[in-house]
């Protein structure tokens, strides 16, 4: 007999299986920074985003402090439009920082990699933006100015390739219609000279770093992504080992044919039971009880149906067995025990009245037996044991008086 519990540990470990086979499969697809499965994905996202919040906050924090100390160039270089340069990269700087940390984490998680893509895009962009507001002869310097931004979108950020690529290109873009809408001529011949081979050799620089960008970000990437399968396959062998440890606990305690404890796990909780008895100076019962003429019952019946006799009458001793400390077990064969730990003999005896009435009631057939159905045969016994007993004594007190009943004539209980 398997009861619900095992079922539904085997269904959990047939469950893990199931996602082990599917996270296995992931590691070895072979694209490596593909797209995982629609749920796996929107889970991998979810914990991304989480660990971009936790750890780049910060990050983006001293990004942010870099963008700003660059004032003393727009001081330096910005001429007339200095002051609204300052104020340009102030206010920017104040909105991102609100941002980062007014705004509920819960709220900016799911979007975090967005939110840093599009603040390290607008960084750039507004550089690009400054370049239109200065001095045509220092424009050049806050070109270089694009280089820093770069190479922090790549490293430091760690944004996934995808959006690595998109905030790179997209500024790539907006700098190129930046050289075609506003030329960079100085009107000084040997300024003007300079720029026409320093701009060429910038922009292939920054396409190149753009490259290098993807590259880095596209190793991050497929690495974070294995890890993350790692780290879910590491949890599930972490849960597969908790239920095979307590299906074996449950295994090594529990009687097969009947569900109950086994007498092995009995006779462990005897032994507690016992010496918290000792302690406390409560009395511990314990009732022994017999299936009668079950040799008989096996020979006419089968030892099959003697089986499903067995289940019944273990069935009817565990509904008696309520409270949390009393312990029903299958001491061997066709025989049973009872441990009640606070009970007195008069207590116990009861319950095991009860339970004899009970399978009476069940009316079992047994043509052999003298009441014609299934009976049983329970000896009583409780004690207040003292230090030096052991509870052997218990037991074997219990055991005769099961004796007894059979003495009696079978189908009843002796406490007594
Ligand atoms: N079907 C079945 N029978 C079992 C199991 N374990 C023990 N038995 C049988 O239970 C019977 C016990 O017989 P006895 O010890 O002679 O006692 P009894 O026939 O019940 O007679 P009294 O105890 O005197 O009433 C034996 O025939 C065992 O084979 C079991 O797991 N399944």
């Amino acid at each position: 007999m398997q009861s619900s519990h095992t079922l539904n540990q085997d269904d959990a470990l047939e469950q893990i299986s199931q996602n082990v086979d599917f996270l296995t499969q992931q590691l070895h697809r072979g694209r490596r920074i593909g797209r995982f499965p629609r749920l796996l994905e929107h889970e991998y996202l979810r914990a991304r985003n989480r660990r971009f919040l936790e750890i780049d906050r910060r990050i983006i924090a001293g990004g942010l402090l870099f963008y700003l100390a660059f004032c003393w160039s727009d001081i330096l270089l910005g001429g007339a439009s200095a002051q609204l340069l300052v104020s340009l990269r102030v206010g920017f700087a104040a909105v991102l920082f609100a941002l980062l940390w007014w705004v509920p984490r819960s709220f900016l998680a799911p979007y975090m990699m967005v939110v840093a893509a599009v603040g390290v895009f607008a960084a750039g962009a507004s550089v690009l933006f400054f370049i239109t507001l200065i001095p045509a002869e220092m424009r050049f310097a806050y070109h270089l100015g694009m280089v820093p931004i770069q190479v922090f979108t790549m490293v430091a950020l760690r944004l996934s390739m995808r959006a690595m690529l998109t905030v790179s290109l997209g500024l790539f873009a907006l700098y190129v219609l930046l050289l075609l809408l506003q030329p960079l001529q100085t009107g000084q011949a040997e300024m003007d000279q300079i720029l026409m081979v320093f701009v060429p050799l910038f922009v292939s620089f920054w396409l190149m770093l753009i490259g290098l960008g993807a590259y880095l970000a596209y190793a991050v990437e497929s690495g974070a992504r294995n890890d993350y399968v790692q780290n879910r396959l590491l949890t599930l062998e972490a849960v597969r080992l908790k239920v095979l440890t307590r299906q074996l606990h449950e295994l090594s305690t529990t009687d097969s044919l009947t569900g109950i404890a086994n007498r092995r796990y009995f006779e462990q909780q005897l032994d507690i039971e016992w010496r918290r008895a000792i302690r406390q100076q409560q009395p511990l019962a314990l009732v022994m009880i017999d299936a009668d003429r079950f040799k008989d019952y096996n020979d006419c019946y089968g030892h099959q149906q003697g089986d499903i006799c067995l289940q019944s009458i273990a069935g009817v001793i565990a509904a008696h067995c309520q409270r949390p400390a009393d312990l029903c077990a299958r001491f061997g064969g066709e025989e049973f025990v009872l441990l009640l730990p606070g009970s007195s003999t008069a207590d116990a005896a009861r319950l095991a009245e009860k339970i004899r009435l009970d399978l009476a009631a069940l009316q079992l057939p047994h043509e052999r037996s003298e009441a014609g159905f299934c009976t049983l045969s329970a000896g009583v016994a409780a004690m207040i044991p003292a230090v030096g007993e052991h509870s052997d004594e218990l037991l074997r007190r219990a055991d005769r008086r099961l004796y007894q009943a059979k003495d009696k004539g079978r189908n009843c209980v002796v406490s007594a």
